[in-house]
């Protein structure tokens, strides 16, 4: 009798759950409440950004790139960095067709993250040809896919150095002009790895960690300097190159194979709500789709559960990693998770629940495929959650 109690409760508060998570993608909310407030009743990028200096970091593939193209199309002055010039020089061009910027507007400067020594230099020539800097975008970085007890220490070290201290070495040459003007904006593209943890990304997690512990400490330092905002922005899996740029146990390998980016969310949604948390000082922002948000606000609300959910999860992730299979091959590569082809027993965690192709594909109105299909979106997010 208590136990059928337990489980009508157990199958209520999931189906509540399910119809929540359906309301909210209905509702397109792929941003944490102040994202989606800021966005809906706050500041426009059009209005606070036309006319501001902003340096772009890792602006030559993924949200940098489209950053410099939704800046440009603002009518920022824009200075992008990378390590490779012809791409930079290819996004400048394409910058430069589809704005009203011109040549002199845009300052291509080859930055190397991870050679310390060259980032005052760079400052200088920055504020040489600007005279300002008014926000600097910290994007470069590169995430991980390998299991630490296979790893070589040297790629953790690797990790640290690019994303840690490369973003803090940038950000301390800028923040002094910054301090000099009392005004300016730093923006962190960090992580929701910067707020959980998933397997086979320990040293990428530990990495947007550190940003984040920084960042947040940092910003109750700059207590005197109000008009000087620090931004931490969290995106969930965004379509990009990061995949192909992954470590792997070891620094001079790369991945064999960066599967299907199509069920991420979309570069230029991200880099949007990007801009309109850079517009409106957001001190944090989560940009994600869910089931990934839902995962976020689970991790900080019942983290034991999130736990749970996890290791759950991250166990069948292990095993596919080290048998070679990236969970999405089991999916259809040209859809989204939703449309995930396998059964439900993909998962593992409904071995009960059976789905033929059409019950994947098409909307799903009863509770146990909704169930089944909010289990495969948290497997594909376990598979990308370390982006
Ligand atoms: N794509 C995602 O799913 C996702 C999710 C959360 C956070 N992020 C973060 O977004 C940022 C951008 O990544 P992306 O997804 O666009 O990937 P990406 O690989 O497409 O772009 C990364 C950029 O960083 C640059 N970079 C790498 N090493 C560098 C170095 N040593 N010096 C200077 N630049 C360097 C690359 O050249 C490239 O321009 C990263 O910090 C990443 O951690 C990405």
């Amino acid at each position: 009798m208590l136990w059928g109690c337990g489980l009508c409760t157990l199958l209520a508060g999931g189906a509540l759950l399910v119809l929540l998570l359906q309301l909210l993608r209905w509702l397109r909310a792929d941003g944490d409440l102040t994202v989606l407030w800021a966005e809906w009743r706050g500041k426009k990028p059009e209005n606070e950004l036309r006319g501001k200096v902003v340096w772009v970091t890792g602006a030559s593939s993924g949200i940098g790139e489209e950053l410099a193209y939704q800046l440009s199309k603002i009518g920022a002055l824009l200075a992008i960095s990378a390590r490779r010039e012809d791409e930079l020089e290819r996004v400048k061009k394409k910058c430069l067709q589809i704005s009203n910027l011109s040549d002199k507007d845009i300052l291509v400067l080859r930055l190397d993250l991870t050679d310390r020594s060259s980032h005052e230099a760079a400052t200088n020539s920055v504020l040489k040809h600007f005279g300002k800097i008014d926000v600097l975008v910290n994007n470069g970085g590169r995430s991980q896919r390998s299991l630490f007890v296979d790893t070589n220490l040297d790629v953790f070290s690797a990790i640290m150095e690019l994303n840690y201290l490369g973003t803090i070495s940038l950000t301390k040459h800028v923040l002094n002009h910054m301090i000099e003007r009392r005004r300016g904006k730093i923006v962190t593209v960090s992580s929701v790895m910067g707020i959980m943890g998933a397997p086979l990304a320990s040293g990428y997690c530990a990495s947007k960690h550190a940003l984040q512990g920084f960042f947040n400490s940092l910003r109750t330092e700059l207590t005197d300097y109000p008009e000087i905002s620090i931004i931490n922005i969290c995106p969930g899996p965004v379509q990009s190159k990061i995949i192909q740029n992954v470590f792997t146990e070891k620094l001079d390998k790369s991945i064999e194979n960066s599967g299907d980016q199509s069920h991420k969310m979309p570069t230029e949604r991200c880099v949007r709500l990007t801009l309109v948390s850079t517009a409106n000082d957001l001190k944090e922002a989560w940009i994600s789709d869910h089931p990934y948000l839902a995962v976020c606000y689970l991790w900080q609300y019942a983290p034991t559960w999130a736990w749970w959910l996890m290791n759950r999860m991250g166990k069948r992730r292990i095993q596919n990693f080290k048998s070679g299979v990236l969970f999405y091959q089991t999916c259809n590569r040209s859809t989204s998770p939703k449309h995930v082809k396998q059964s439900g027993s993909a998962s593992g965690l409904f071995p009960l629940i059976q789905f033929s192709e059409d019950g994947c594909t098409t909307q799903c109105f009863d509770l146990a495929a909704l169930l089944d299909r909010w289990c495969i979106s948290c497997c594909v997010l376990v598979e990308h959650s370390m982006q």
